[in-house]
């Protein structure tokens, strides 16, 4: 019998950190890569204004003040945002919604969809396979994804089960290279998946970056819900603008 590499787990349930941080500091934790340059202006319509070191990617701080002497971000892999927010070790974060599921933290409440970082999460396999594929008749599928949660809780869903090998990145070589047939990633204008001879044969969710809370922080920290409602107003303005 072949086993299964990643099972799926319950939601998760960070370990309660006792808070270290002055009582009015709130941190924000945001992703570096990618999400970054979109969320900047984001981060500055909501009134959020890092020091200029924030934004130059060879500087190694990883603590940057801002305009407001009670709030600092933070800057961290796309992944460990949701960590570092689930936690209580910052406050709010900026986050894929692709993370948020793969986690499923249950500490983290995402209460505004920040219009940035659209893609989509697809199973994708090589073009000739794909032609004479029918995923509908699958009942077993071997998969190398970064997302072996949602993967294995997407095809449960429909009563085929995954065996995932986690891959953190260059999934796309995995079916030449012999690791799995297929993969699920991240596609948003779908030049890696041709440039590697894979295509699209899935979508298992639609991604956009999100704002998200830590709950406790929601309901202790005064400055949270007004900063909140500042990054709902800097979505709004933006799409006005757009
Ligand atoms: N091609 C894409 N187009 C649009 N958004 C994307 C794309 N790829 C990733 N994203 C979004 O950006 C987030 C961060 O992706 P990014 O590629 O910057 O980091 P990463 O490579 O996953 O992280 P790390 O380098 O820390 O391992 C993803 O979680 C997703 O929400
Ligand atoms: O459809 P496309 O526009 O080609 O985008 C898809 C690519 O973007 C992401 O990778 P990223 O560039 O973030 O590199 P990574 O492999 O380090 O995650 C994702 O993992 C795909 O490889």
């Amino acid at each position: 019998m072949r086993r299964l590499l990643h099972p799926p787990c319950p939601p998760r349930k960070a370990r309660h950190v006792p808070d270290s941080q002055p009582p009015s500091q709130i941190i924000i934790a945001v992703p570096k890569g990618r999400i970054l340059a979109e969320a900047l202006p984001l981060l500055a319509r909501a009134g959020v204004h890092p020091e200029a070191s924030f934004s130059d990617e060879n500087s190694r701080a990883l603590r940057f003040a801002t305009n407001d002497p009670a709030i600092s971000l933070i800057r961290v892999r796309a992944f460990d945002v949701a960590t570092f927010v689930a936690h209580g070790a910052a406050q709010l974060g900026i986050v894929g919604s692709d993370v948020i599921a793969e986690f499923g933290y249950s500490e983290l409440y995402a209460p505004v969809d920040l219009g940035i970082g659209h893609c989509r999460l697809s199973v994708a396999e090589p073009a000739e396979m794909a032609a004479q594929d029918d995923p509908r008749g699958w009942s077993h599928v071997r998969v190398a994804t970064k997302y072996p949660h949602v993967t294995a809780a997407h095809f449960a869903s429909r009563g085929v089960q995954a065996e995932c090998v986690k891959l953190n990145g260059a999934m796309e070589l995995a079916p030449t290279l012999g690791l799995a047939p297929r993969i699920v990633d991240l596609v948003s204008s779908g030049r890696t998946l041709l440039e590697n001879g894979l295509v699209e044969v899935e979508t298992i969710m639609e991604v956009t970056s999100r704002l998200v809370v830590n709950r406790a922080a929601m309901k202790t920290r005064s400055r949270v819900v007004p900063l909140v409602e500042a990054f709902r107003r800097a979505v709004e303005t933006q799409e006005i603008a757009a």
